[in-house]
Parts: C-alpha cells; structure tokens; sequence
C-alpha cells in the first residue's frame, strides 16, 4: 500500500463535510488503497461539533483512514498537505444570490490562501466549493504564489451533474449514460449548461440535442432550471445543498487525482487563458480532460451566438466579482 495523503478539509463541521469526509474516507476519491490522513478545520466555537464528528469517523470504522487530526488552527490544518477541500463558508439563504456572500466570504479564502502558502506541499490540489466559489479560488490562489496557480479550481460540477441528470430523466436513461454536458463560467446563475456538445449512449452514441429532439426546451427550460437549482434545493429544504455538494466535490477531485476518462470531459473552475473569449484572469468554468493531475482545456468547439451571448454574460460577473473581491481583501 502507499503512504498515506494528508487531506485538508474545511468546514469540517458543517453540512457538506458531513457527507464529503466519509466519501473521502471511505476511498471513492483518492482509490481504494490509499490511506489517508483526514486534517479537519473548523472555527473555534465549532470545536465541540467537530469532536462529535471525530466521533463518528472512528464508529465509521474505515481501513484507509489512518490518523484523524480535527483542529481550529489553519497552521495545524494545512500542515503538508496534498489536497484541500475548501468547503468552510457562510452558505447563502432564501432570497441571497451567491456573490451576496462575497464579503462575508473572501477574507476567509485569502486567509487560507496565507496559510497554504505556508504550510502545504507546494503540489497541493485545491479545490475550492465555499461560495462564491470561482472568486474566492481566485483570490485563494492570489494569497498563495508559491503554488502554481493550475492547482487551484472551484467546483461547477454539482451544476454538470445536475445538467447530467436532467436529461437522463428526459430521455429515461441512467444518468452514467449521458456524458460531456458542459458548465461554462460562473457558480451563479449566469452559469452556461451547454447540452450542445453532449451525448447519449443508450443504443449506440448520439449527441444529445438529437435525442433530445427539443432545442427550445435545451435553450430555455434546461438552462433556467440548472441556474435556479441551488436557489429551489435552498427554498425546500431551508438549508442549501449538502449532499449533493459533497458527491460533486469528490467527484471533482477523483477526477483531478486519477485523470478523466478516454473521450470525456468535465467541467471545472480554472484560471482563464482567454480560451473562448472568455476574460483572462478570473476562475472561469470550462471543459477540461485531465491527466497527471494537469487539466487541459478542450478547444476548438463551435460557439454559436447564443452561447457567446451567455459566455459573455457570465464572464462580465466574473470581471465584476474579481473587481470588488480585490477591494474586499485590500481593506
Ligand atoms: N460550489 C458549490 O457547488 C457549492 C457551494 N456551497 C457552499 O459551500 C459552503 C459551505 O456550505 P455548508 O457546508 O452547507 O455550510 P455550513 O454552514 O453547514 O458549514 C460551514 C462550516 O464552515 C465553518 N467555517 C466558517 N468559517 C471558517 C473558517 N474560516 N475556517 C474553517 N471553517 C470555517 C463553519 O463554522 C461551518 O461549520 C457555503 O459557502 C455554500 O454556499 C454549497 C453547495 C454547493
Ligand atoms: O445555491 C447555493 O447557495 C448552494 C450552491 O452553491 C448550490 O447548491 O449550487
């Protein structure tokens, strides 16, 4: 067996973490013989909670988990670690739109931007999910100039999966069976669900937009409905996703440790190069394939004009949020 990966989790005490620590520990991110070290961060008053779930990882009693270390001290949490699940946030409520928290947000990020700096291995993976996602991996990243700034992403694939399953409910197939729907841009509701470049295998392969049959339900419903989600989750439940936030987040980082498969792609916040017109300079959600732990972006995929006016849209938010994260963090 390798030696074990110390993994830093966020937020360890709250409602994503709950789900995410035992997909971690129980090895359906990092592979089945990895064992890990669980580094579990949370404030202060929070101490009492996180001891409970502490607790409950042992009764969980998983084999790979080798040490479990839960702890209020970002010196003590990012201590050489080799990923990082930034999940610890202020989540929004009823009626907040994402970058309503960005304030309240951004300080954190670059705080632990400092502190990984400091303390991780500098081939560190970051994945940041507290909102607003995309800004705060920008200015985490910015925090943190010792390690390459590819090795910072924000999480848009609980929107691919959402996308993903929306139309494998349409078209009555598993939803394993639909592959390279695309999130261009921002975690917020300017976000671009694209079906345009995806596909079906249910008896062969086929694009999506021809089983599908209904290019004014791909362009209106398809798209809001992806948008709104988190909002509808928030306005059912009082609470915003959690479960469904975790398996993204696992998904996401298996996908950066163990690579994409051969043909798909997968979406992510990456620092942008300018591919698609996109603005450089801002975490923007593209489709990128991954190996050895490297994302490359898929390029060359026609972008007609409807899909210009939303990449545009939602790059414009990103331009605005970097502009006032930067005012947040220099105050
Ligand atoms: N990117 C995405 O797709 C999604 C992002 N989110 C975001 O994830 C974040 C967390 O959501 P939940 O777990 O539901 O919230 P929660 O409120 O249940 O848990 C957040 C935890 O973070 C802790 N925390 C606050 N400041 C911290 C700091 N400086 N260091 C370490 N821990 C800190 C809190 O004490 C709390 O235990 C929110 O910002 C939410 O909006 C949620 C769903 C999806
Ligand atoms: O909507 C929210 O505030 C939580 C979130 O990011 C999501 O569910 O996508």
């Amino acid at each position: 067996m390798p030696e074990p990966i110390r993994v830093v989790i966020t937020g360890a005490a709250g409602q994503i973490a709950y789900s995410l620590i035992y997909l971690i520990g129980n090895g359906d991110v990092f592979g089945k013989d990895q064992p890990l070290i669980l580094s579990l961060l949370d404030i202060p008053p929070m101490m009492d909670v996180l001891n409970g779930v502490v607790m409950e990882i042992y009764d969980c009693a998983l084999p790979l988990v080798r040490e479990v270390i839960p702890t209020a001290d970002p010196a003590v949490a990012f201590k050489d670690v080799e990923a990082a699940f930034l999940v610890g946030a202020m989540p929004r409520k009823q009626g907040m739109e994402r970058k309503d928290l960005l304030s309240a947000n951004v300080k954190i990020f670059k705080a632990q931007g400092e502190a990984l700096d400091k303390f991780a291995k500098k081939t560190v993976q970051v994945l940041v999910v507290g909102n607003p996602a995309n800004t705060n991996a920008l200015i985490c990243s910015k925090y943190a100039p010792s390690i390459p700034r590819e090795n910072f992403s924000a999480m848009t694939r609980l929107d691919q999966n959402r996308a993903q399953s929306q139309i494998a409910v349409r078209l009555n197939v598993p939803v394993d069976k639909v592959k390279n729907v695309i999130i261009w841009g921002n975690h917020s509701s300017t976000q671009f669900p694209d079906a345009r470049h995806a596909i079906v295998e249910s008896g062969g392969t086929v694009s999506a937009e021809s089983a599908i049959k209904d290019n004014t339900w791909l362009t209106t419903e398809f798209v809001k409905t992806v948008q709104t989600r988190g909002a509808a989750v928030i306005a059912a439940r009082k609470m915003s996703s959690a479960m469904s936030a975790a398996k993204a987040a696992g998904d996401h980082m298996r996908d950066i440790w163990l690579g994409t498969p051969s043909g798909q792609h997968v979406s992510m916040g990456v620092i942008s190069d300018g591919s698609y017109g996109a603005p450089k300079d801002v975490i923007f959600s593209f489709p990128v394939t991954i190996q050895n732990r490297k994302w490359t972006i898929v390029k060359d995929l026609p972008i007609n004009d409807f899909a210009r006016n939303m990449l545009d849209a939602t790059g414009k938010e990103l331009e605005e949020e970097r502009q006032e994260a930067l005012a947040v963090c220099e105050n």
